[in-house]
């Protein structure tokens, strides 16, 4: 498994934007929108092209490339990961999307689950698995075991941060799968939130806080 932080000056700027407290759910949402589109975008430079002959404006016929590799679908995990699925959206407008309903017990810091609905046709797809937070990592490792589950083969990551601590264990339950990121952050506090994080992501999108 490879861990890619992406440290594009604009990520990195609007990571830090995100980082400031007391920041609007307007900003917040708006950043963890544009932040997750510049990830999508490293997250798919690898993705495989194919040449294909189309009529041109001067009336030659020209070869041009289109995308050859696998069906996508996008797997927001809620509430959180609904934050960054238009930034994903936006440059993968055909993809499906898959949802799963995860909330991590505050007590336990376990996942649990209480909504999914995929798309069909796992087993041709490519699975990107968005959420702002990858912290213990139960929440990312409980959706990559139903995506597998159900015979998806080839799975993605990207969340916007990612505590040494998630990355271990899905790295543990996952050995080949890349994550992307636009920062590996120091450590989980004593109540599994990420330091310095961004705190509670999904109060700050949805503005529950
Ligand atoms: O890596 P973990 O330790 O599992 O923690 C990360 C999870 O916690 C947050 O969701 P939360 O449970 O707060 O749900 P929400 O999105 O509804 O706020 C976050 O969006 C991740 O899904
Ligand atoms: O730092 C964290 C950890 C889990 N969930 C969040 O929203 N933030
Ligand atoms: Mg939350």
């Amino acid at each position: 498994m490879s861990v890619h932080a992406i440290d594009h000056p604009l990520v990195q700027h609007k990571l830090g934007l995100m980082r400031e407290a007391g920041i609007s759910t307007k900003s917040f949402r708006e950043l963890a929108g544009e932040v997750a589109k510049l990830l999508t975008y490293e997250a798919t430079q690898d993705l495989e092209l194919q040449d294909y002959d189309i009529d041109g404006w001067s009336g030659e016929t020209i070869t041009v490339k289109q995308l050859k590799g696998k069906k996508v679908t996008i797997v927001p995990i809620l509430r959180a990961g609904l934050g960054m699925l238009e930034g994903v959206t936006d440059l993968i407008p055909s993809a499906r999307v898959s949802v799963v309903g995860l909330y991590r017990d505050e007590e336990t810091l376990e996942p649990v689950p209480y909504f999914s609905k995929f798309a069909n046709d796992l087993d041709e797809r490519m699975a990107v698995v968005i959420d702002p937070m990858l912290a213990t990592g139960g929440s990312m490792v409980a959706t990559l075991d139903m995506l597998r589950d159900r015979g998806c083969q080839l799975m993605r990551v990207i969340v916007l941060v990612a505590a040494p601590e998630g990355i271990r264990r899905v790295q543990e339950a996952y050995p080949d799968i890349e994550i992307y990121t636009a920062s590996v952050d120091e450590r989980l506090d004593e109540n599994g939130y990420i330091v310095p994080g961004l705190g509670d992501a999904g109060d700050k999108i949805f503005g529950t806080r």
